[in-house]
């Protein structure tokens, strides 16, 4: 962890979700309060009560400024746990806070300003006006806040130019791409200047190429700004690009969360295991997880090449390679170990980390 990272980590969670439930079904609030009925499989759990668990005890926290995806394959819980964050769909037990707030005890009012103004959503089918034009389909949410039409006009314009739709303002949706189309429907969430950005799939229906774009821009919304963004993808890539956390959801648990590296570095059990392994580790596994430790002579020396700490293992090996020697890790200034051939060449073999060879020559 670097010491901003720490930061991060120590400021009050955005969202804190404990021990969450969402059953459908009859009579839904027995299935987690009986231990007997709670750890049925599905199928026996449908049997007996006709339920489906659709979120299973999950908990975790989002930190403020950070896009942390919700990740698994069709089915296993995604989105019915981010539309309980704002109670779209409502939880069967276990708490939701939003800035320590109680979501669960928020009446109506406090709702509806909680999902327009404090956490609003990006849907994959972005709902715009046909017949209005798009600055007035961005303007939208301002206007159902009350904001006065030349200020929401204003405010528009300029989530136009941030998603980089201008000279298209007067356009009507019928007349944009879908990728555009995505942009607005980003634009109008922006406008409400909310506190979360919450996208359900939003690209999923956007080509390859329209798609790396949009993620493209997710990111650099996210660094110009600094805004807390939770993003569901079924799409591995697409987590392990944009996100700072991932949970990895299965029937419904987070069966782990953690930064793309940590999931692809140290998979929590086989079913992980199974999903990242794929993944071109060297471009998700950083130095400071590949490196060793620097000998005395290695931490005073100043010649040679050098990398961050939070660089990957694909630039390094472009580095050492060009340089031919060794390269020395900073971490703040300060030698913090050494990345040589062979112990970047272990993390493309999916050798590193501890145990890891012994294993592969058993
Ligand atoms: N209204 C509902 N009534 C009954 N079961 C439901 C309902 N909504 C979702 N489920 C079930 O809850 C589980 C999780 O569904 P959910 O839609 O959250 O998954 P998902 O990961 O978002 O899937 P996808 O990627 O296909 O959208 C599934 O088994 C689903 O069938």
């Amino acid at each position: 962890m670097t010491a901003a990272d720490t930061r991060v980590a120590d400021q009050p969670p955005v969202f804190s979700v404990r021990n969450l439930w969402k059953v459908f079904g009859p009579r839904a609030e027995r299935v987690p309060a009986t231990p007997e009925l709670a750890e049925l499989s599905p199928e026996a759990l449908r049997e007996r009560t006709g339920c489906t668990v659709g979120v299973r005890d999950v908990s975790f926290d989002v930190r403020p400024g950070e896009v942390f995806v919700v990740m698994g394959l069709s089915g296993s819980g995604k989105s019915t746990l981010v539309r309980c964050l704002t109670r779209l769909i409502e939880p069967t037990s276990g708490s939701i806070a939003i800035d320590g707030e109680d979501v669960c005890a928020m009446d109506r009012n406090a709702l509806r300003e909680l999902r327009r103004r404090r956490a609003a959503m990006v849907f994959q089918h972005f709902g715009l006006l046909p017949h209005r034009t798009v600055l007035d389909n961005v303007a939208y949410g301002l206007e159902i806040q009350g904001v006065p039409k030349l200020r929401r006009r204003a405010k528009a314009a300029e989530m136009i130019e941030k998603v980089g739709l201008s000279g298209m303002e007067g356009r009507r949706p019928a007349q944009l791409s879908g990728g555009q189309q995505q942009r607005v429907g980003l634009a109008r969430a922006l406008a409400a200047d909310p506190e979360v950005l919450l996208f359900d799939e939003p690209f999923s229906a956007l080509d390859p190429l329209i798609r790396r774009d949009m993620q493209e821009e997710v990111v650099r919304l996210h660094r110009d700004e600094g805004r807390t963004m939770v993003f569901i993808t079924h799409d591995l890539a697409e987590a392990l690009h944009i996100g700072d956390r991932i949970a990895l959801m299965r029937g419904g648990r987070v069966v782990q969360c953690g930064t793309p590296e940590e999931i692809v570095g140290s998979p929590a059990d086989d079913y992980v295991r199974d999903f990242v392994r794929d993944v071109p580790r060297e471009q998700v596994i950083t130095v400071r997880r590949a490196m060793r430790p620097a000998t005395l002579a290695e931490a005073r020396g100043s010649s040679g090449p050098t990398v961050a700490a939070g660089t990957t293992v694909a630039e390094a090996i472009d580095v050492v390679a060009r340089d031919g020697s060794p390269a020395r890790v900073l971490d703040d200034g300060r030698c913090v170990g050494i990345v040589d051939f062979k112990c970047l060449l272990r993390v493309v073999a999916g050798l590193e980390g501890p145990g890891r060879l012994e294993k592969a020559a058993a």
